[in-house]
């Protein structure tokens, strides 16, 4: 069933129409990845959901409501939350409280609860042990797991993560992929953007591709690989 609904969604930056008219439906229970060239769009279309931009155009459609422009927090709070390119921890206090703030303050009340405590949400990402450290002092592999976990404590419907992979050596960037495809068997949703095309074919059922701010493809992995358009764009107009 479709719980994410964008409806000709724009956003222009003075000269650069970074999303040009966008209509995605996006499923609660499957895997979506977003991915396209640099600067094609795919952290527009994040903000732009998620209230960090005001869309110039169209609308953005959670579990039925018209939630346009309304603000991060806010969207949070209803259950769609997502991960920034860049860690968003608190670097000067512990990773334990890091994930107490979401799991006490930024939750869906109405949800179910995964994890009973924050020490348990840290064990279930592979932060095991490590609540007292300082979250600045974590190396980059685990600060990307405690962006997570501080997104994951909201209780999440739908996540969007935003290049998580993008950074991490090989090791780590399995225990990723363990670790997302989990999230749908948990009644989470989720939509990623990633450049790691291995990763993005191990988890997504769903490829939806943007080229300069235009949807060019949507479908299955391997039907999108053989577009035409797509080929174009990854691979040049010999292709
Ligand atoms: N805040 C902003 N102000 C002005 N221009 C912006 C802003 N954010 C994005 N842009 C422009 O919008 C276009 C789309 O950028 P965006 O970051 O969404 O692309 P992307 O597909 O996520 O790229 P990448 O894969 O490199 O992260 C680019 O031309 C970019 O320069």
């Amino acid at each position: 069933m479709t719980q994410l609904e964008i409806r000709g969604l724009a956003k222009r930056f003075g000269g650069v129409q970074a999303l040009n008219g966008i209509d995605i439906a996006i499923d609660g229970d499957g895997i979506t990845g977003v991915i396209g060239p640099n600067g094609s769009g795919k952290t527009t279309l994040f903000n732009t959901i998620m209230g960090v931009h005001k869309p110039t155009a169209g609308q953005v459609i959670w579990d039925g409501r018209d939630i346009t422009g309304w603000p991060a927090y806010r969207i949070a709070a209803t259950g769609l939350v997502r991960t920034y390119q860049q860690a968003m921890s608190f670097p000067g206090i512990s990773v334990l409280d890091n994930v107490s703030i979401g799991f006490e303050h930024g939750c869906d009340r109405a949800a179910p609860r995964r994890w009973t405590s924050p020490e348990s949400l840290l064990g279930f990402v592979g932060l095991d042990g490590r609540g007292d450290e300082i979250a600045g002092s974590l190396s980059f592999g685990n600060l990307r797991r405690l962006g997570i976990a501080v997104a994951l404590a909201a209780q999440p419907r739908m996540l969007l993560l935003d290049e998580p992979g993008a950074g991490l050596n090989d090791h780590e960037a399995l225990a990723l992929r363990d670790l997302i495809l989990q999230f749908p068997g948990m009644g989470m949703g989720v939509c990623l953007i990633d450049h790691d095309m291995a990763l993005m074919g191990a988890v997504c059922s769903r490829f939806i591709v943007l080229n300069f701010g235009t949807k060019i493809a949507d479908g299955t992995p391997a039907d999108v690989l053989q577009d035409r358009k797509v080929l174009e764009v990854y691979l040049g107009e010999d292709a």
